[in-house]
């Protein structure tokens, strides 16, 4: 796990640091049971633990998630506007830079790009799979 801090990116910040956590995807990993249960959607870890008896689907399916990248199975249930608000909730960091895959499933070769990750002065700049800009806290995400 790492930690690093950033300050505000559009600069007119009253000088608030943030700061994100990464977790490797070896750790995320372990968190697999009913006793605690991490997954990673979309590059971020969520800490699902306590919404495990909350989920209207059931927690049958997340614990067959449990410690995995579960984006996909998110994606193909197609979750409402307010099940994605929810997720905001359990958000506890960031997958490692180095264990970020390209998201899968792109017919666009561009988009299969190996994702990079930079720092840009304080702000961390990051391929979130998609070519658009991604405003999230105080980082700006971008492939
Ligand atoms: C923490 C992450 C998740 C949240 C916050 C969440 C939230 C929700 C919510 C609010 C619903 C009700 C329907 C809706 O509003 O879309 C729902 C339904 C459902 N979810 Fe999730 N969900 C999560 C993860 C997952 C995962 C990883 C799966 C894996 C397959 C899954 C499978 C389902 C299924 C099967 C339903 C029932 C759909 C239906 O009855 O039509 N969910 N979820």
């Amino acid at each position: 796990m790492a930690t690093v801090e950033a300050s505000d990116s559009d600069g007119k910040g009253q000088g608030a640091e943030t700061s994100v956590t990464y977790y490797r995807l070896e750790e995320v990993a372990k968190r697999n049971s009913m006793k605690e249960i991490w997954l990673v959607m979309h590059g971020r870890v969520y800490d699902i633990t306590r919404f495990l008896n909350e989920h209207p689907g059931g927690e049958e399916v997340l614990l067959e998630q449990a410690g995995a990248d579960a984006s996909e199975s998110f994606e193909d249930v197609g979750h409402s506007a307010d099940a994605r608000e929810m997720l905001k909730q359990y958000y506890i960091g960031d997958v490692h830079p180095n264990d970020l895959k390209p998201e899968s499933g792109s017919k666009d070769p561009s988009k299969d790009a190996p994702c990079k990750s930079r720092s840009v002065g304080s702000v961390i700049l990051r391929c979130s799979g998609r070519k658009e800009f991604e405003k999230h806290e105080s980082y700006l995400y971008l492939c």
